[in-house]
């Protein structure tokens, strides 16, 4: 075991014996690598350098760039603050090729730190060489002009410290700080200082506080943090100064540093926190006059110094002798003095919470804003033009029309406010210079349809009872003067001219007014013939069948709507007792042939035909019963009983009783002659053939007085727009009912522009109704036009009767309601203006609103004016309205003492001849 331990201790040492050696040699090569590295960066640093002028290093990189300075063999070496750089470290700059050194510095300023302070005190290493060398009397060049501080700082040190320093002119223009009294002042104060945590440095709270405060007020006047600087002459206090600046935004970038590292730097303004307050007066740094030189020259046009002068002068010479300079001039107190140009009055601080909040002074500031109101802040040196004031008060300018603006001041008047619209009620944003109207109303209407059902639609959209798509529900209508419920169901339910129901939604058919096109199958009986198979809502179109009409010689081969084209061959009716010798398509000039017809039947008995006529297919003795089961109370049982052969269906029918079958008038009804058995129409037959072609003449006039009747789209359409444009000049007011009888006029209207070739009779009769009481509402808006109306007529029975039977009763006019309407009207006129009294405009309108022909218009016994509708003709007696005397008359008699009211229409006798 023992051999086997030693062999692994010899094992062990052979190896780190080799590892060591080993490292060493690699630790030999790195140096030398390293080294070789360092000259080849110097050369390459030397070979830039070489090229330039001038280089620029500070002394301890001159130590370190030995090599680089004897390479660059600088001739002139100059030393900056060179009384503050130690000895070596200036003889570190130099090398054998130097022929003149420069150094330019201040021996009065702070000397080279040292670390260890018994070198600097018993061995004098803190003694540059620029101060050497003056103390060992050689002669320096010395500047005398300072061009950094106005008068009142230099002052300080001159000639206390430079003896014969003068200001330059460009010192004397400087302005002067701005919102203090004075450009230099000592604050002296006995709050005491404490030490740092660790007891090396010291601290004064108080300094801390009122020089931020300060540097804050200093700000508010308009200068940058960049032109202010804190300096301190303890690295305790600087850091209190870090840690309570933390909650003071305004002065994050001032700079804040210690005196010493400030040395060859300056500052518009300085401000200088001395520290050392205490009961042992000790003032500690304070009484070194390199370090007081150096705090006391760096300001350029303000120096505010915060200290315990008390201990101060009492410690040093140099202390005691600016107290005094300051004294003198009253740059030294207890307080600040904070000069408010605003108010020409001086604040004096000497706390944190004696500075004016907003830099000007404890005053309010009461200044006139560019708004005209006066500034309601505290003093404030900032914004001094009120730019950047949000004045508060109610703006006092108006918009164009003269509205007053409602907003505050500050706010940019805005051209929309909120307006009322007096249609509506509703409120909308507007620009004043727009008339509210309810056009412009963006919200949901929500009035009330005449169908009781509230408008769905936005407020500036008319409301159309047209529109109303609600479900079946109950509604109120003013129908006969009593408040009535029905359900829209009502209207839904009506059966139309047509006899089908009507299929429309209460909104659709306008209360029932105009009730929507009917869609089932038309079905009926066409005057040619042929059954109408359009819609039922349309009236029945020209037939599109071919049509039926033929001759011997030819069948028509129009459509059943176009006219026949006459035949032109002879006519064919001819038998050996006459002929005919018109042409086919005219009409005979011959007579019926009554002689029976001569031929015999291959039965052997004679024919039962007529001569000249196709002979029946029947025998009158073998077919008897069959030729006579048809009776038509004719001559059917003679034994020569004579019968017409109609080959369309083939039935044979007794002569005399189908002639006057053929003779009958049809009562002014067009149609075709067909065979009573069967009912088959009778196109060919010779006998008949005059009274075929009269009907089919008939048919042909019918057809094309089809194309040229009321049904005609455009004519209707026409006649509508005409009757429209009167109507809606005088009624515009009065939108609602407008609208509500433009939308049912206007669904008819939409029909013809879709094309539609065709309108029912139904369609035309309601847009006609609807336009007949349009003119009723034109009237009475007519009489309601009048001057008199709201004294004398509003409050009328005729009014009241108007307003319900017209303006409120959204059902069809009854021809009853329409002769009381008629009745209301005229009293009503009267009554607004005793005898005619109305201007001609008016009479005019009247007279063209009630839409009667000329001679219409009668008076009573005593002058007072009224209408007779219809022909014109008096059938019903009366009282006068406005005296109770009698007018009208009866079977068309006017009574006696009535009188033509020509004057009223021109007219020069009564429509209906007396
Ligand atoms: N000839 C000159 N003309 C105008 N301004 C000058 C002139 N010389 C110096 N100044 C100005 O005087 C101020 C002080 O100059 P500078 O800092 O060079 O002096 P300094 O002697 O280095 O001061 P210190 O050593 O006390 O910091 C600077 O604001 C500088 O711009």
């Amino acid at each position: 075991m023992d051999s086997f331990g030693n062999l692994a201790a010899n094992l062990l040492e052979r190896c780190t014996g080799t590892g060591k050696e080993r490292a060493a040699q690699l630790e030999k090569l790195y140096f030398e690598n390293a080294k070789k590295l360092k000259d080849v960066r110097n050369l390459e640093s030397a070979e830039i350098c070489q090229k330039a002028d001038i280089v620029g290093l500070t002394t301890t990189g001159a130590a370190k760039q030995r090599a680089l300075l004897n390479h660059l063999k600088p001739k002139i070496v100059v030393v900056e603050e060179a009384a503050e750089v130690l000895e070596s470290h200036v003889v570190c700059a130099l090398s054998t090729s130097c022929q003149q050194l420069v150094l330019i510095g201040d021996h009065q300023q702070l000397r080279p730190p040292v670390t260890v302070y018994k070198l600097a005190k018993d061995y004098f290493l803190d003694v540059s060489l620029f101060e050497r060398l003056i103390k060992n009397g050689m002669e320096p060049c010395v500047l005398g002009v300072q061009h950094r501080m106005r008068p009142e700082i230099a002052r300080l040190i001159v000639p206390s410290i430079y003896p014969t320093l003068e200001n330059h002119s460009s010192v004397l223009e400087y302005p002067d700080v701005r919102g203090m009294a004075s450009n230099v002042f000592f604050l002296a104060h006995t709050e005491q200082e404490v030490e740092d945590n660790e007891g090396k440095s010291h601290l004064n709270p108080y300094e801390v506080d009122l020089s931020l405060a300060l540097a804050r007020h200093l700000i508010m006047q308009g200068y940058t943090p960049e032109q202010i600087t804190i300096l301190t002459t303890y690295s305790g206090q600087l850091l209190h100064f870090f840690k309570v600046r933390r909650s003071h935004s305004a002065v994050q970038s001032v700079r804040i540093s210690v005196v010493d590292n400030f040395q060859g730097e300056e500052n518009d303004i300085i401000i200088l926190s001395l520290v050392r307050s205490n009961v042992d007066e000790n003032i500690g740094f304070l009484r070194i006059e390199n370090r007081i030189c150096v705090a006391l020259s760096r300001a350029k046009h303000g120096f505010y110094m915060i200290g315990n002068m008390q201990n101060l002068q009492g410690k040093s010479r140099l202390w005691n002798g600016i107290s005094r300079i300051l004294d003198n001039d009253g740059q030294i107190g207890p307080d600040f003095g904070l000069r408010c140009d605003v108010h020409g009055v001086v604040t004096q601080a000497h706390k944190v919470t004696d500075f004016p909040p907003e830099g000007g002074c404890m005053n309010k500031c009461s200044s006139k804003m560019p708004c005209g109101h006066i500034c309601p802040k505290m003093c404030h040196a900032d914004d001094r033009d009120h730019a950047l004031v949000k004045c508060q008060e109610l703006c006092t300018r108006f918009c164009p029309v003269g509205h007053p603006c409602p907003k505050k001041c500050f706010a940019v008047c805005n051209p929309c406010v909120k307006r009322m619209i007096p249609e509506c009620g509703h409120e909308v944003d507007l620009p004043c210079s727009t008339e509210p109207t309810r056009a412009l109303c963006k919200k949901m209407c929500a009035s009330e349809l005449p169908c009781g059902h509230l408008c769905k639609k936005k407020c500036c959209e008319p409301c159309n009872q047209a529109d109303c798509v609600e479900p079946l529900t109950t509604i109120k209508v003013n129908l006969c003067g009593h408040h009535v419920t029905l359900s829209c169901k009502d209207f839904h339910e009506a059966t139309l001219d047509c006899e089908h129901l009507c299929k429309g939604t209460c909104g659709e058919c306008f209360n029932g007014r105009v009730h929507r096109a009917c869609d089932e199958k038309c079905g009926r009986s066409l005057v040619c013939g042929h059954i109408c198979n359009v819609n039922c809502g349309i009236s029945c179109p020209p037939c599109g069948l071919k049509c039926q009409y033929s001759c011997s010689h030819s069948k028509c081969g129009h459509k059943c709507c176009e006219p026949c084209t006459p035949c032109k061959e002879k006519c064919p009716w001819s038998c050996q007792h006459k002929t005919c010798t018109k042409k086919c398509g005219d009409p005979c000039n011959r007579s019926r042939c009554d002689e029976p017809c001569k031929k015999t039947l291959p039965c052997g008995h004679f024919c039962a035909g007529l001569c000249g006529e196709i002979c029946p297919p029947l025998c009158r003795v073998c077919d008897k019963e069959k030729l006579t089961e048809f009776i038509m109370l004719g001559n059917e049982d003679e034994e020569d009983a004579k019968f017409v052969f109609l080959p369309d269906c083939g039935h044979c029918i007794e002569v005399e009783a189908m002639d006057k079958w053929m003779d009958t008038d049809g009562g002014g009804q067009i149609q075709q002659k067909c065979c009573p058995r069967c009912k088959t129409p009778i196109k060919v037959c010779m006998r008949y053939g005059d009274i075929i072609k009269n009907v089919y003449g008939d048919i042909a006039k019918a057809k094309m007085k089809i194309f040229q009747s009321k049904g005609n789209p455009l004519e209707f359409s026409n006649h509508c727009s005409a009757k429209l444009t009167r109507c809606r000049k005088i009624v515009r007011k009065c939108e609602e009912l407008v609208n509500s009888t433009l939308g049912a006029i206007n669904k008819n209207l939409d029909a013809i522009e879709q094309q539609r070739v065709r309108i029912s009779t139904r369609e035309y009769q309601a847009a006609s109704r609807e336009l007949d009481r349009f003119e009723y509402v034109r009237a009475y808006f007519v009489l309601q036009s009048t001057p008199s109306f709201p004294v004398l007529g509003a409050s009328s029975p005729e009014n009241e009767l108007i307003q319900r039977l017209l303006m409120k009763n959204i059902r069809v006019l009854e021809n009853e309601q329409k002769v009381e309407l008629r009745a209301a009207m005229e009293t009503l006129g009267v009554k607004l203006k005793t005898g005619l009294g109305i201007t001609d405009k008016e009479r005019r309108e009247i007279v063209q609103a009630l839409g009667m022909g000329q001679g219409h218009w009668f008076k009573c016994p005593n002058g007072h004016i009224y209408a007779i509708g219809d022909c014109g003709g008096a059938s019903v007696e009366s009282r006068c309205n406005e005296c109770q005397a009698r007018i009208g008359g009866t079977g068309h008699r006017l009574l006696g003492d009535n009188r033509l009211a020509g004057e009223m229409d021109g007219a020069a006798r009564p429509a209906w001849p007396q």
